[in-house]
């Protein structure tokens, strides 16, 4: 399938690292934030957008979610996991004294993934929060003269002429981060790979207004199903103080049974279902 994707960019960024792992010959273009991109998708200006949902070491993309949710319902039709190393890169004038600078730049979840570094090796740089990763170290390379650090990938660190002052600087060994692929198009992706490791099926339930147990029925539709669930998180539906919605991923791909049974069972409850997409998931090992 010949698509052209986007991605948050600008070039070098994780996400677009999880794009060319996905579609390695697609031709793609680069958004400035996460809503451009999506909404670049929901225009058909490009065919699919990848763009990141979930860190291992510090939860959802929040953005991302609630872009999906409230502002730009498009279908989820793939998911890709790739493993996350943070560097902390500099201009090269600043290699030898990396651990004086005074800002450092990244994507608010990748400088999150290196609290601790932060905190006891940086602890006097202010902490300057940009659209994604590779932003950070371009705009350090653009200001060659500033004592300041991005927190991005090798690749950016070659894509804008920075050095890697220090390595794996993520608190945490085991750090992955889910990417998402939306689409106008509602067909799940149909890659054949090799990383491919499964299906699953997305589905936000808003619950019924002060119905006790209402959360445990929901539950009980999957669990008497045998139906596993991998994720459940809870956001503010924003029309209040206690409303929330809970995105359910279920480790199943939808048949015509046993998913459309227990989502029925759900709106018999008095819940409100949206399905966000059934599709295939990738690992990059
Ligand atoms: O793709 C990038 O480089 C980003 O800046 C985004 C993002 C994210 O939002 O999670 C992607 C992967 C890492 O977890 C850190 C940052």
């Amino acid at each position: 399938m010949e698509m052209k994707i986007g991605y948050l960019g600008p070039k070098a960024t994780f996400t677009e690292a999880a794009a060319a792992a996905l579609f390695p010959s697609s031709p793609r273009a680069p958004y400035d934030t996460i809503p451009d991109c999506i909404d670049a998708a929901a225009a058909g200006e490009i065919e699919a957008a990848v763009v990141p949902l979930e860190n291992a070491l510090e939860g959802s993309v929040n953005l991302t979610l609630d872009y999906l949710i409230h502002e730009q319902p498009l279908p989820i039709i793939g998911e890709v996991v790739v493993p996350i190393e943070q560097h902390l890169l500099v201009h090269p004038y600043y290699a030898p004294h990396w651990r004086e600078v005074k800002e450092v730049y990244s994507h608010p979840h990748a400088m999150a993934q290196c609290r601790k570094f932060l905190h006891t090796v940086l602890k006097e740089a202010k902490h300057v929060h940009v659209t994604s990763t590779s932003a950070a170290a371009r705009w350090v390379s653009e200001h060659p003269h500033l004592p300041a650090a991005a927190i991005a990938n090798r690749l950016a660190a070659d894509e804008y002429g920075l050095v890697i002052a220090q390595e794996n600087i993520h608190d945490y060994d085991s750090n992955h981060t889910r990417f998402i692929v939306v689409s106008r198009r509602n067909e799940p992706l149909s890659l054949r790979s090799p990383l491919y490791a499964g299906d699953k099926t997305t589905i936000v339930v808003m619950l019924p207004k002060d119905q006790p147990g209402a959360l445990h029925q929901v539950l009980s539709a999957f669990a008497w199903r045998r139906l596993n669930l991998t994720k459940i998180e809870s956001r503010p539906a924003k029309t209040g103080l206690g409303n929330y919605f809970f995105i359910i991923d279920i480790d199943a791909p939808k048949d015509d049974v046993l998913i459309p049974g227990a989502m029925a069972e759900i709106e018999a409850l008095g819940c409100t279902v949206q399905l966000l997409g059934s599709y295939p998931y990738y690992f990059i090992g």
